[in-house]
């Protein structure tokens, strides 16, 4: 019988050699390459976090490695709570991540955001071409001249002040409809407000929302356009590229994951819209802006009085923005104003009293600076929970000083107007709600100062100001008048209304339950 024969070490080795090497050097290669890159990765690191001059900024010690941080509390939707903590703890500038800072100083808001600035709009990745995400300053003031008189003072006023007073009355009459076919004569605040921000920003487009617009045919809060579900996809890539990637792929199979990671499906019918070329040239023929324009065929441009242009799809993604930076703000705003007045019965009662007052048929012109204690009521919900973009992302193309800091090229600077508000130095008993403050003699009103501006300051501020403040107005006058002695529901707590931070704010529970007192007959 034959037995294995031994083999001696040097013909083991001298057969095992060959095959040794087949597999041991790409073994090797493929570990000499993870060496370089891990070191090359981690030298990377240590260089962003302490060779840049923003190592003098000071803040969670893993924000000069990551902003993982900073993108987990994006996803949870909890930017706002996780930054006033941090500037309590390290003041008006913060390191948030390798090349990111979050400022309150008053003086370096200003520098950032005021006129003539040499910081850019940061664009979210994601983010469409538009009035709202252009960063090139040039292309930006083209578009801006564009608009700006539709939205101007005089122009809101002369043709759209009368929609606005009749899209308050259909909120009225839609909340009544609801609160009468539930038994407990509970309505939704949430919704009814986001419809009403929704048709506004509609009718300034359009100008036909108070026959044809969400609340004239009772649609649902689905059909509002809003920023805040593709800043949440946006938080997802951001934080983790892989998870966004799979999910929305699975997306596919299991429909809900499409809400969150697959949003352009939630808004198809828009979307469907806007990329069809010949359908755009009859959209952008539909809205306010062209009204008086000329069409150019061979340029395919819109050109108004003045010698402005643009071309049919530009109109279209501006749309886009005025509908979705439109509505959801001012349905947020009036959420956290009805809210906060909801709890404190004196202050409702006294502002019902205020606009009973008030002569039917009103315009803004009877509210604006004669109803004082409703006006500070609208100020003081701006500072506190204005519901526009609680985020407000620049960066700076060439080095700037910031405060005591040196911003080296390509840092996202992001200020947050909560924490200007709540600046201590600026505002007496800061989280304190106080309608009265506003009423002092020389208490400045203005809405674009160092200390206060809800719609952010300079070029690239709302343009869309005047329209806001006499909804605003309009909005809150009508609703103390026509529905008195309106209570919170039990189902309304500070869990269910805490801020949800993405892109505008909203409660988390995306509910507020108000009572309807009995109709008295
Ligand atoms: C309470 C209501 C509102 C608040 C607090 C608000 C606030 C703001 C803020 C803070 C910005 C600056 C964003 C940034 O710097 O990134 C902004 C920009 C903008 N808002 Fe508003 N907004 C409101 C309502 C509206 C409405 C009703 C419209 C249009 C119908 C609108 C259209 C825009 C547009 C187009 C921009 C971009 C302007 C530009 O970059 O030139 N906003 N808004």
């Amino acid at each position: 019988m034959d037995t294995p024969r031994s083999m001696s070490f040097v013909e083991a080795s001298s057969q095992q050699a060959p095959s040794f090497v087949v597999v041991s050097v790409p073994v090797t290669i493929g570990l000499a390459i993870f060496a370089v890159l891990s070191v090359r990765f981690v030298v990377q690191r240590l260089r962003r976090a302490y060779g840049s001059s923003l190592r003098h900024v000071p803040g969670p010690w893993h924000a000069k490695f990551t902003d993982v941080a900073l993108r987990y509390h994006d996803v949870v939707g909890d930017r706002f709570y996780w930054l006033t903590d941090l500037h309590k703890r390290y003041g008006p500038y913060v390191r948030t991540g390798p090349e990111e800072i979050a400022i309150s100083d008053p003086a370096a808001v200003k520098k950032v955001h005021g006129l003539g600035t040499a910081f850019r709009k940061q664009l979210q990745p994601g983010t469409a071409f538009n009035i709202f995400s252009v960063s090139d300053p040039r292309l930006h003031r083209g578009r801006q001249r564009f608009y700006v008189n539709a939205f101007s003072n005089e122009k809101i006023k002369a043709s759209h002040l009368p929609a606005v007073r009749t899209l308050c009355q259909h909120f009225i009459d839609g909340v009544r409809e609801d609160a009468s076919n539930n038994p407990t004569r509970a309505a939704d605040m949430y919704k009814w407000c986001m419809l009403f921000g929704y048709d506004v920003a509609s009718e300034v487009v359009f100008g036909d929302a108070s026959t044809n617009g969400l609340m004239a045919q009772r649609k649902g809060i689905e059909e509002v356009m809003m920023g805040c579900y593709l800043q949440f996809q946006n938080a997802w890539m951001l934080f983790s590229f892989p998870t966004f990637l799979v999910a929305r792929w699975l997306a596919h199979v299991v429909p809900w994951l499409g809400n969150t990671f697959a949003t352009e499906k939630r808004y198809k019918h828009y979307k469907d819209l806007w990329e069809q070329t010949e359908r755009q040239r009859s959209i952008a023929s539909k809205t306010t802006f062209v009204q008086g324009a000329q069409f150019d065929d061979k340029e395919g441009k819109y050109q108004l009085e003045g010698g402005l242009k643009m071309s049919a799809y530009d109109i279209t993604r501006d749309i886009t923005t005025f509908l979705g930076a439109g509505g959801e703000p001012i349905g947020a705003t009036l959420v956290y104003l009805l809210y906060i007045v909801l709890q404190n019965t004196k202050l409702r009662q006294e502002l019902e009293a205020e606009t009973k007052a008030l002569q039917e048929p009103f315009t803004d012109a009877d509210v604006e600076g004669k109803c004082p204690l409703l006006d500070g009521t609208i100020y003081e919900s701006l500072r506190l929970f204005g519901g526009g973009l609680s985020i407000l992302p620049r960066y700076a193309p060439t080095p700037q000083e910031l405060g005591p800091y040196v911003v080296p090229p390509g840092t996202c600077v992001a200020s947050h107007n909560h924490q200007l508000h709540r600046n201590p130095e600026a505002w007496n008993d800061p989280e304190a709600f106080n309608p009265r403050r506003w009423m002092v003699p020389g208490q400045s009103k203005a809405l674009q100062t160092d200390v206060f501006q809800p719609f952010s300051s300079g070029a690239r501020g709302c343009i869309a100001i005047h329209l806001v403040m006499t909804e605003l107005r309009l909005f809150t006058a009508t609703f103390f008048r026509e529905l008195p002695d309106i209570t919170l529901s039990d189902t309304v707590t500070p869990q269910s209304m805490k801020v949800d931070d993405r892109f505008h704010f909203a409660p988390v529970s995306k509910h507020m339950e108000v009572i309807l007192p009995e109709r008295r007959s």
